[in-house]
């Protein structure tokens, strides 16, 4: 059972499609990063998956069964409400209290979220970024086994940002999944296992980090060029061979290169650069998002 699957997932509001016919499937104990520019879709998804909205049609499965009340999720998704004259703490109390947990969690929680020296001060004088934190803490209360979190370093500063991504990757490594929204490239490349990337409702790429990380060519710079082409023709096949100019950039693996280098200097062909060129992932979320620079 996959922690979360939706099929066919639609959401109409009056003429706008905010999402259509999304499947998406979260696998046990990974990170998640569901990217897109503003106003993609993402956070309509993440509410039909908590059951905050009905969808227009299709089916979400959270933990096995239907969104609602289910005690082993977590989210983190509109600001959530604290009382601002409460401390961190008070505020955690009052939330455990509600839904039935021991209060001992609190304590545990707040050490996750590195807010123990803070608890006591007032919920209006936190910083954005303890605020958030405070949030992740609610949604942890329930020691949950799916977190859903809702572009979770949202306005907040570098150091903030570092902080959160090290505390959901704790999350992760702890045996919690953890499906994360974001619409910046950088970040979901950090946290997540594999990333699902929606655009204009609909989810137009899905391939884990690894992959998208994987796939550059070996740049070559050489001349005489129609001599430097025949060799590394001979040598890889003219359907591995990208040439422009003396630009030569060639699809093998990156321990190739000491042959390659050989082959060419051995033909008496001059290389004045031989380098790993990794793929270019700005320019693979530009296409994939029609150009959205928001995601970058
Ligand atoms: N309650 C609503 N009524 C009407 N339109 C809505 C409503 N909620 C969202 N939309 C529209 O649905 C589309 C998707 O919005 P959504 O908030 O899901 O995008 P998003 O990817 O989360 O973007 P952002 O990062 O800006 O929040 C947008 O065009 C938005 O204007």
């Amino acid at each position: 059972m996959n922690p979360v699957e939706t099929t066919a997932l639609r959401k109409q509001f009056g003429d706008i499609a905010a999402v259509k016919y999304l499947n998406l499937t979260v696998r046990a104990g990974e990170v998640y990063g569901f990217l897109g520019p503003n106003g993609a879709g993402k956070t309509t998804t993440l509410r039909m998956l908590l059951g905050l909205i009905r969808p227009t049609s299709g089916s979400v499965r959270l933990l096995g069964k239907p969104p609602g009340s289910l005690d082993r999720v977590g989210a983190l998704i509109e600001g959530p409400a604290f009382y601002p004259y409460l401390s961190g703490r008070k505020n955690l109390l009052v939330l455990a209290d509600h839904a039935g947990v021991a209060r001992s969690r609190v304590e545990t929680v707040l050490d996750v979220v590195s807010l123990a020296g803070r608890a006591a001060d007032k919920y209006s004088t936190y910083s954005l970024g303890m605020k958030q934190r405070l949030g992740l803490a609610a949604a942890l209360l329930k020691d949950p086994q799916l977190l859903i979190l809702d572009e979770p370093t949202n306005g907040l500063d570098p150091a903030g940002m570092a902080d959160m991504r090290v505390t959901i990757r704790d999350l992760a490594a702890s045996g919690c999944t953890v499906l994360l929204s974001s619409h910046l490239l950088a970040e979901v490349e950090q946290i997540c296992d594999r990333v699902g990337v929606i655009t204009d409702g609909r989810l137009v790429a899905e391939t884990t980090v690894a992959d998208l990380r994987s796939g550059g060519t070996l740049r070559v710079v050489a001349h005489p060029v129609d001599q430097a082409r025949d060799v590394l023709t001979a040598m890889i096949g003219e359907a591995r061979v990208q040439a422009s100019g003396t630009v030569f950039d060639l699809e093998v693996d990156p321990g190739q290169s000491a042959k390659i280098n050989a082959g060419l200097v051995g033909a008496g062909v001059s290389v004045s650069e031989l380098r790993w060129h990794e793929p270019d992932l700005e320019q693979t979320f530009l296409e994939l998002t029609g150009g959205a620079r928001d995601v970058l």
